[in-house]
Formats: structure tokens, C-alpha cells, sequence
């Protein structure tokens, strides 16, 4: 038998009371507007996402859609406008200032694209790795040592950073970002600068820090090399959220994202195959609601 109307409205009611629910990454109606000399530009508008912890994925969108903002976002550098952003249950809105370090030096780590950013140039690739630690006053022998290893690069361990290939600072890099064993790691276009052999072992890496070790993964990428290979592929269009591809023993599915208030983005070239503009009738079904070009009627034109 079909639900009654008021059984779906309580079904609805139930879940929305559960957005995010214990979720390892939550942004809800997420909203960045940046001004500068009286011009505003909204780089987030109103951006919903969940990641459950553990998970590896892949965040790709045409240039100047809000990759960027969205990781400054929850790697603690930039704070939203309004909405919701939540990580491992941090508010990253209403920290203090002493939060946000914490959160910064324990929660999470970052890569980023240029390899300059990563690493301190003078400093060996151990003491690159033992710095954070240091820092958190939480030092152990050995960790460091390890942390290379697991990386495959434990044979960089005592080579500065000009001694080292590009792939191998990465892979560095990551390890640095694991020192204070974060929650999650996000990294902006890893492999951006590398050449395809040396962005796989990259990417490995990252894959390896995820299965092994079992830190949430977020990546920005460009790359087909890592978007195609990982389990769950966000696309972001105009500040939103707006398709998802599923990976499941290599079968890709693609799904376009609902938002919280029931907005979809359909894709264009659906609208355009069936000349759907402007108003679309929508019908009901048991397990699907059908969408349809609105019929030509005088009366839709008054
Ligand atoms: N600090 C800033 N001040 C003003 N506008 C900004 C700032 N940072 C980003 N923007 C604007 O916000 C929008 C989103 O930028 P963002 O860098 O997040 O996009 P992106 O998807 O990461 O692009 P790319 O792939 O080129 O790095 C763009 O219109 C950009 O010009």
C-alpha cells in the first residue's frame, strides 16, 4: 500500500532533523561572499556535502567554482559567511581563535599543489615530518621514520627538499601532513605539476594513507587520473554541489545532487533533448517522479 500524505510528510521531517547526522564532514546551506572595493562575489552559495569518515573522494568543477574556497573553508584558513560547516564535530563558524589552532595543528592536514608551499626548503625530509610534531609538543622517535616509509620515500628521509623529485616531495608533503595523525587530510590538486607516472604514485600514497590508516580523504582535483579512480566524485557548479559519480566494482553511476530545499540542477543537455525551458510538470510515482515539458497551453502564457 502507498504512504498517505501525512506518513511521507513525517518520513521528511525525520530525516531533515538528521541532516548530517554523525557525518565526518557536514556543510549545510554553506555561503561565501567575498567583497572587494564594493563588489561582491558569492564563491559558495548556499553549499550542502557530506563525507562519512574514512571515505577517499574527489571534488572537481570548472574553474571559479568554490574548489578552493571550499577547502580553505574546512581546512580552518577561511571562515564562511553564513551556514553550517562541521568536521570530526568542530564548528569551524563559532571557533575562537585558540580552537581554530587546534584544529589546525591536530584535526587536520593539507596538501597543496605547489610543492614550495609544503615543505621548508633547509630542512631535511625528517625534520620536515618531525616539525609539526614538535610543534605540538608531541615528538615520538621513530614516527617519522615510519610515516616515510609508508609513504615509499623512507630512502628521502635524510635529503633536503631540492634533492628530491617532484613526486617525492608530494609524497613527503603527505607524510608531513600525517605527523600529528589528523582526522582528515585535504589536499588542493596534488598532482597538478606532475607528470602521469609520478601522479599515480601520488595519488598512491593518499590511497595508502586512507586504507591504512583510515583518514578521510578530500581531494581537489583536475585530474582524471585520481577523479576516475576514486569512489565518490563531487562536482561543484556556480558555489553548489551539483552531481555526484558512484564508483561501485568499477561501475561508474552519476547522480545529480538534491539540496536540503528539493533543488536539482538537471543537466543541460537533458533540458536541451527535450526542449525543456523555463517550466517543467512534475508527476508523482510510486518510486520516481517524472519530469516533462510543460504542455502548450494558452493559459500558460497569461
Ligand atoms: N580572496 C578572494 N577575494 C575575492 N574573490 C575571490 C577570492 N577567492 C576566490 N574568489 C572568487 O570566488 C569564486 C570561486 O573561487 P575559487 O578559487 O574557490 O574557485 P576554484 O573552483 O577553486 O577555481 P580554480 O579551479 O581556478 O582554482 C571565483 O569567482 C573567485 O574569483
Amino acid at each position: 500500500m502507498s504512504p498517505t500524505l501525512s506518513e511521507l510528510e513525517a518520513r521528511a521531517a525525520e530525516k531533515k532533523a538528521a541532516f548530517g547526522g554523525d557525518a565526518h564532514i557536514v556543510c549545510d546551506n554553506l555561503v561565501r561572499i567575498y567583497k572587494t572595493e564594493g563588489v561582491e562575489v558569492v564563491a559558495l552559495q548556499g553549499l550542502d556535502l557530506l563525507i562519512q569518515q574514512g571515505e577517499l573522494v574527489a571534488i572537481v568543477g570548472a574553474s571559479g567554482s568554490g574548489k578552493s574556497t571550499l577547502l580553505n573553508v574546512l581546512s580552518g584558513l577561511d571562515v564562511p559567511t553564513a551556514g553550517v560547516a562541521r568536521v570530526a564535530g568542530t564548528d569551524l563558524l563559532s571557533m575562537t581563535a585558540k580552537d581554530r589552532l587546534r584544529y589546525r595543528r591536530d584535526i587536520v592536514g593539507f596538501v597543496w599543489q605547489q610543492t614550495a608551499r609544503n615543505l621548508l626548503p633547509y630542512l631535511t625530509a625528517r625534520e620536515n615530518v618531525e616539525l609539526p610534531m614538535k610543534l605540538a609538543g608531541k615528538a615520538r622517535r621513530g614516527r617519522a621514520a615510519d610515516l616515510l616509509d609508508l609513504m615509499g620515500v623512507g630512502s628521502c628521509a635524510g635529503r633536503k627538499v631540492p634533492e628530491m623529485s617532484g613526486g617525492e616531495q608530494q609524497r613527503v608533503a603527505i607524510a608531513v601532513a600525517l605527523a600529528n595523525s589528523p582526522q582528515l587530510v585535504l589536499a588542493d590538486e596534488p598532482t597538478g605539476e606532475l607528470d602521469s607516472e609520478t601522479s599515480e604514485e601520488v595519488f598512491g600514497a593518499l590511497r595508502k594513507a586512507n586504507g591504512e590508516l583510515g583518514v578521510t580523504v578530500v581531494i581537489v582535483t583536475h585530474d582524471p587520473l585520481v577523479s576516475e579512480r576514486v569512489d565518490r566524485t563531487i562536482g561543484i557548479r556556480d558555489g553548489r554541489t551539483s552531481s555526484e559519480t558512484l564508483r561501485r566494482e568499477g561501475v561508474a553511476e552519476e547522480y545529480a545532487v538534491l539540496d536540503r530545499v528539493g533543488r536539482l540542477q538537471l543537466p543541460r543537455d537533458f533540458m536541451n533533448a527535450l526542449d525543456m525551458e523555463r517550466r517543467v510538470r512534475l508527476e508523482l510515482e510510486s518510486d520516481h517522479i517524472g519530469v516533462w515539458p510543460a504542455r502548450e497551453e494558452p493559459s500558460d502564457e497569461q
